[in-house]
């Protein structure tokens, strides 16, 4: 279900370095951190870019940057790197995020819009950038779940600006965050699972992972709506955007909750152009929803519907989830809540 992936490795950079080809050589890390601290803030720095294009206000107006990545770990760290890259404020805030998985698209929205709503006139930068060149390795014949992190995983960048109390008639959110929860599912620890070695990531799946995430997950999404006083008695009222993790979950996702082919179609694209890119991919299907929405002329971004949900799910297992709201399109909003 995957037809291409975006990746720096090139032949040509493999062949120079075959350290980084074998299944576990031990002394690749430091070749793998040379390339990532160089090239994960330009990464994403391309994604804030056109971030900052489309939001179109004064640089000095971020107040905030949070980055993340699963890649790499650096002192001064990526998120210091994007500041001079970008010629941002050297007051910016910045919060740092290394290493949190597939879970992490969900935690970097849920702390914007905590930071949003605390700090007034906030302007939170987030920024994701996920290079593979931590975790690439050449397969052997036993460990089939090495195999599968080869075969899913891709590169990728994401950005947006987010805040509270949009200024009207300048600033137009496309979604509005609405309530955020975060859940560790019991006993479930070994099914995913990375360590940082020195070849570099290892990356550790249990085959049950697909179960275990669609059976838990209506509990999870019963909790979020609970909080902000919805029930939901048809998923298919929402609008979907799920971290595109392997075909399986998507599969199972749909049987457990009864979803319709639709609701996860935008997901299954993004999985089928560009892989699973960790933190990056349920922006990369934020930003096809809104696209293909606007480009059919429905009422708002979220395929036309007022609601919907966005998950991401990795290490722990550990559930994100963020309750989104799309406001008319071309309507803007100022309501303090959001
Ligand atoms: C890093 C992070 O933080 C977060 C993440 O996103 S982690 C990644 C999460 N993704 C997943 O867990 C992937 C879930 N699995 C899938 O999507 C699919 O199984 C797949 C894409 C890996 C393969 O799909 P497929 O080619 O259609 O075939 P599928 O029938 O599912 O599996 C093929 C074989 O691989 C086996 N297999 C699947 N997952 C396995 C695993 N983790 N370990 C060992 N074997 C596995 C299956 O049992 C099956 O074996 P048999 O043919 O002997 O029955």
């Amino acid at each position: 279900m995957i037809k291409k992936r975006h990746f720096f490795l090139t032949e040509e950079i493999l062949k120079q370095k075959p350290n980084l080809c074998s299944f576990m050589e031990e002394n690749s890390l430091n070749t793998r951190h040379d390339i990532i601290v160089e090239e994960m803030p330009k990464l994403g720095s391309k994604a804030a870019i056109k971030a900052l294009e489309e939001w179109g206000r004064p640089l000095s107006e971020i107040t905030h940057l949070i980055f993340c990545s699963t890649s790499g770990v650096d002192l001064p760290g990526a998120d210091f790197q994007l500041i001079k890259l970008l010629g941002l404020s050297l007051s910016t805030k910045r919060i740092m995020l290394y290493s949190l998985g597939c879970y992490a698209g969900g935690s970097v929205l849920r702390i914007a819009k905590d930071l949003a709503e605390n700090n007034q006139n906030a302007r939170v930068l987030i920024v994701c950038s996920e290079m593979t060149v931590i975790r690439f390795r050449g397969t052997d014949d036993v460990h089939i779940d090495s195999l599968i992190g080869q075969a899913i995983f891709a590169d990728g960048s994401a950005a947006a600006v987010v805040g509270a109390n949009p200024i009207p008639g300048i600033e137009t959110p496309f979604f509005e965050l609405v309530s955020t929860d975060q859940v560790i599912i019991p006993d479930s620890e070994k099914a995913i699972h990375c360590h940082l070695r020195e070849e570099g990531l290892t990356f550790h799946l249990r085959r049950d992972v697909p179960n275990t995430i669609s059976e838990y997950l209506e509990k999870s999404l019963l909790k979020v709506f609970e909080q902000v006083g919805m029930r939901i008695s048809n998923w298919n009222s929402l609008f979907w955007i799920t971290h595109a993790g392997g075909r399986a979950i998507c599969d199972k996702i749909e049987e457990k909750l009864g979803l319709k082919p639709e609701k996860l179609k935008v997901v299954r694209h993004v999985m089928s152009e560009y892989g699973n890119m960790i933190s990056c991919s349920v922006f990369f299907a934020m930003d096809e929803m809104r696209k293909r929405s606007m480009a059919k002329g429905l009422p708002t971004a979220g395929e036309g519907l007022e609601c919907g949900v966005l998950h991401g799910f990795g290490p722990g297992l550990t559930i994100e989830t963020v309750v989104l709201r799309a406001p008319p399109l071309h309507v803007l909003v100022s309501n303090e809540n959001y």
